[in-house]
């Protein structure tokens, strides 16, 4: 079932050691049918050399596994509280790319320092808060999803496609799931930058607020320009 909805997430996936964004199995990349409310995942531990569209996994959004030989992503209900919560949502990513995943570990969200940032997250990329140990100890991976859902609260979650999560990593999402995988390559380059523009000046600052605006405002939203 849903062989065009996995094909994508598939290539989705492929994507993401091709981008360095994964070593070994360290990610996984979904995607959803919301008309079905059925979405598609990785297989948990699967090398990406080996992987094939039809190993992955389709899961509804109870978090039952629908179809599918092996076991989804270990972080499977970290995406289904995502879905749950963002309904603009089609396509999630998570993986422990070096740069955003050093931002993650010292539990700092990435301030908009530059236009490479503002072009795709409208301020600040945040780092949503610890765990406590009763969320770790029980339902771990959804309360993940769950504390990233509190974390945008308020806030619209396609401005700011993406969040670090305390001394893990990032996650990123979409329209779909090549969106999602575009975003976290994003991420990571911006996360590269923020940093190293720190260390040349301590006391930077964000970017101006017209700049962020404008550079957000000119590639999303019904005022766009950018492109064809
Ligand atoms: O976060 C982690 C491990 O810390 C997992 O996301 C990562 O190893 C990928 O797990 P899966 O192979 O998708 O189960």
């Amino acid at each position: 079932m849903l062989e065009d909805l996995k094909q994508q997430v598939y290539e989705a996936n492929m994507e993401l050691p091709r981008e360095g964004l994964v070593t070994y199995t360290w990610g996984n990349v979904s995607g959803i049918d919301r008309s079905r409310e059925l979405f598609v995942i990785k297989p948990s531990g699967v090398d990406y050399e080996s992987l094939t569209p039809e190993q992955l996994v389709v899961v509804d959004l109870n978090g039952e596994k629908v179809e599918g030989d092996l076991n989804p992503s270990s972080d499977t209900p970290t995406h289904l509280e995502l879905y749950r919560a963002f309904p603009e949502v089609g396509g999630i990513v998570h993986t422990h790319s070096p740069w955003a995943t050093s931002w993650a570990q010292a539990a700092k969200g990435i301030p908009c320092y530059g236009t490479t940032h503002a072009d795709y997250f409208y301020g600040e990329i945040p780092c949503a808060r610890s765990l406590t140990p009763e969320e770790i100890d029980q339902n771990y991976e959804t309360n993940t999803g769950l504390v990233i859902a509190e974390t945008f609260m308020g806030k619209n979650p396609m401005y700011v496609p993406g969040v670090l999560c305390a001394n893990h990593g990032p996650f990123s999402w979409g329209r779909n799931a090549g969106e999602a995988v575009h975003n976290a390559v994003v991420l990571e380059e911006v996360a590269k930058m923020a940093y190293r523009t720190e260390h040349l000046k301590k006391s930077v600052e964000a970017a101006s607020q017209d700049l962020q605006d404008k550079h957000f405002f000119r590639k999303h939203g019904e005022h766009a320009y950018y492109g064809q």
